[in-house]
């Protein structure tokens, strides 16, 4: 693993990303939320499209998770559904490329066993994390030979549904780092310092944090219902 990667071991990630329809939706300002993060001490930056990390990486030399966020008529999967994506992001070569991981099946109806082999094959030297959502698709992308667990879907999909990761002392991260071969990072809602603390002390390899930091109309709407309640 290349000593920008081993950099992440116990330290933040960043996921700095904004849909079309946010406010904040802008490679430029995307660059600049890196930058503000970099100087905040994060160690990696997740993002999502080439556009976004190409403008990233002209901002920080920090490692790049990323992603492209796009929807299929026939999946309900959109982190980085097809080979379509995957080619995209080997345009601007991120350190590591993440992908949904979870039991739903990719467009065209590829299961993930199929496509996860396909992308080793066409890219045997690239870095992969997966985005699961329970700790069995945790395992089964531990076994397929991810790079990086992540635990990104959480509460996310029907077989997550009302799971919170910070329930029972991470109860879910703690059984994925218990059998899990490779690196796991924590992802989801870690929207606290104390949360990203408890993780690493856990034994997770790194953590992504986003929203609470990157997504002010979010941050905005926390301030204002916690006034309102
Ligand atoms: C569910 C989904 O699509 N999650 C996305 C994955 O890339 C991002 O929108 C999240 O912001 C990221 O995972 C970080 O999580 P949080 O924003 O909770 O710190």
């Amino acid at each position: 693993m290349n000593q920008k990667v081993e950099n992440l071991k116990g330290k933040l990630i960043v996921s700095c990303q904004a849909l079309p329809h946010e406010p904040l939706h802008s490679s430029f300002i995307m660059g600049r939320m890196a930058l503000a993060a970099k100087e905040g001490g994060a160690k990696g930056i997740r993002a999502n499209t080439k556009e976004d990390i190409k403008e990233i990486q002209s901002q920080v030399d920090l490692p790049i998770i990323g992603i492209v966020k796009r929807d299929y008529d026939d999946s309900k999967i959109y982190i980085t559904p097809t080979m379509k994506e995957i080619d995209e992001l080997m345009e601007v070569k991120p350190e590591i490329i993440a992908m949904d991981a979870t039991i739903s099946t990719r467009p065209g109806n590829k299961t993930l066993d199929k496509f996860f082999h396909e992308v080793k094959e066409k890219y045997p030297d690239q870095l992969f994390m997966a985005d699961c959502s329970t700790v069995e698709e945790a395992l089964h992308a531990d076994e397929l030979g991810f790079d990086f667990i992540g635990t990104t879907m959480v509460g996310y999909t029907e077989q997550s549904k009302g799971d919170k990761i910070e329930a029972n002392d991470f109860e879910i991260l703690r059984k994925i780092l218990a059998s899990a071969k490779h690196k796991v990072i924590a992802e989801g809602n870690i929207n606290t310092p104390e949360k990203a603390r408890r993780v690493i002390e856990l034994g997770a390899y790194s953590v992504v944090v986003g929203s609470i930091i990157t997504r002010p109309q979010l941050i905005t709407k926390s301030f204002v219902e916690e006034m309102e309640r």
